[in-house]
């Protein structure tokens, strides 16, 4: 591990116990904070999510939206019935071609949001805490000169205490180790529980899909540098596990995710191919079933460049970094 990284966690690593209502409460200030929860057929949880953050942050959250993410289940209702603002992904930004993923959800948060700080979590948690949304803004709302907060956990799986994680471990760790060292650092890199200044995220593209948390690390290094990360330690978090095949599929958008950031910088020549399919199996009597699947990721521009859609924040981000180049794709 570089020494830098060494350093940075020494600097900026916290954990749910550093940060009590009564801290968060004192640090807010007059820091307005957004939640956002995307959630596609998530039914099941997002209900408790959505009346957990409201009963116990109801003095730091200042709006708590859920992202409707093309639900075939009545998310939406659960989540509106609980308190949530629920928008539906689609309905945002009409005029843009709608695209798919959670990526794209994340992205068209923030052009119905309006908090100086936007937190994030997955609703698919089971047993949540409000901590692993109160611990994400600690950093945040003490700490000026820190742009962006993940969350780290144990990811309790099958009865073991880290068997979750699957892709992390497969693939996003072995990425950013050879392609990215400065973030090797963090536990759980493609956590879903991570907060933002508004002045950053909105200065960055949106992978679409699951690249989205690979791509805000890569290019949030590149716009503020490593300082201005910090990591919350928050025990562990339980979510609904995805089977095997559907994280092939993700591995997959987050490896097009890698490919386009050392595209970007040179390290590699450009997909001729925009398809990107995916071919698996799936034993049936005679033998295989073949399934083969559309994987592509398309990128959203930073919202700031998206006319009439972004609110500029008080808070520029703590270092000038260059703008990052965008290349919209089509899709
Ligand atoms: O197209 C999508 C896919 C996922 N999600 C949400 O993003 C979060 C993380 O997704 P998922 O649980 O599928 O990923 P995992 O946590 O299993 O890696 C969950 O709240 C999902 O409902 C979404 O909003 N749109
Ligand atoms: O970390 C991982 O390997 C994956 C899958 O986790 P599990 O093996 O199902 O516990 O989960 C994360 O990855 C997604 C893609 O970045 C994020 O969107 C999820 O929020 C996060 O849970």
């Amino acid at each position: 591990m570089l020494s830098e990284v060494r350093g940075w966690l020494r600097r900026r690593t916290s954990s749910a116990a550093d940060w009590p209502i009564e801290a968060l409460v004192e640090a807010k200030g007059r820091t307005t904070v957004s939640v956002v929860l995307p959630a596609r057929d998530e039914r099941e949880t997002v209900g408790d999510i959505v009346r957990t953050i409201r009963r116990d942050l109801d003095r730091i959250v200042d709006e708590l939206v859920v992202i409707d993410s093309r639900s075939r289940d009545d998310t939406a209702a659960v989540a509106a019935r609980a308190g949530a603002d629920v928008h539906a992904q689609d309905e945002i930004l009409p005029h843009l071609c709608p695209l798919h993923g959670k990526g794209e959800a994340l992205w068209k948060s923030l052009a119905v949001t309006s908090g100086d700080v936007v937190a994030f979590a997955d609703a698919d948690i089971r047993r949540f805490r409000s901590s692993l949304v109160g611990g994400v803004l600690g950093p945040l709302l003490a700490d000026p000169t820190v742009a962006y907060a993940k969350a780290c956990y144990d990811r309790p799986l099958n009865g073991t205490r880290n068997g979750g994680g699957r892709v992390t471990e497969l693939v996003a760790r072995p990425l950013i180790n050879l392609h990215w060292p400065q973030l090797a650092g963090f536990v759980q890199p493609l956590a879903g529980e991570y907060a933002g200044r508004r002045s950053a995220l909105e200065r960055v593209p949106f992978l679409t899909g699951y690249g989205v948390e690979l791509g805000l690390l890569v290019d949030l290094l590149d716009l503020a540098g490593l300082d201005a990360f910090a990591q919350v330690d928050l025990g562990a978090r339980e979510h609904r596990p995805q089977s095997t095949e559907a994280l092939g599929a993700m591995a997959a958008q987050i490896m097009l995710a890698a490919w386009s950031r050392l595209e970007r910088q040179g390290k590699i020549e450009a997909r001729h191919d925009p398809a990107a399919l995916l071919t698996q199996f799936r034993r049936v009597e005679a033998g295989h079933d073949v399934l083969t699947s559309e994987v592509g990721i398309a990128e959203r521009p930073p919202m700031i460049t998206v006319a009439g859609a972004a609110r500029p924040s008080a808070h520029a981000p703590t270092r000038a970094g260059p703008a990052v180049a965008v290349a919209r794709r089509a899709g």
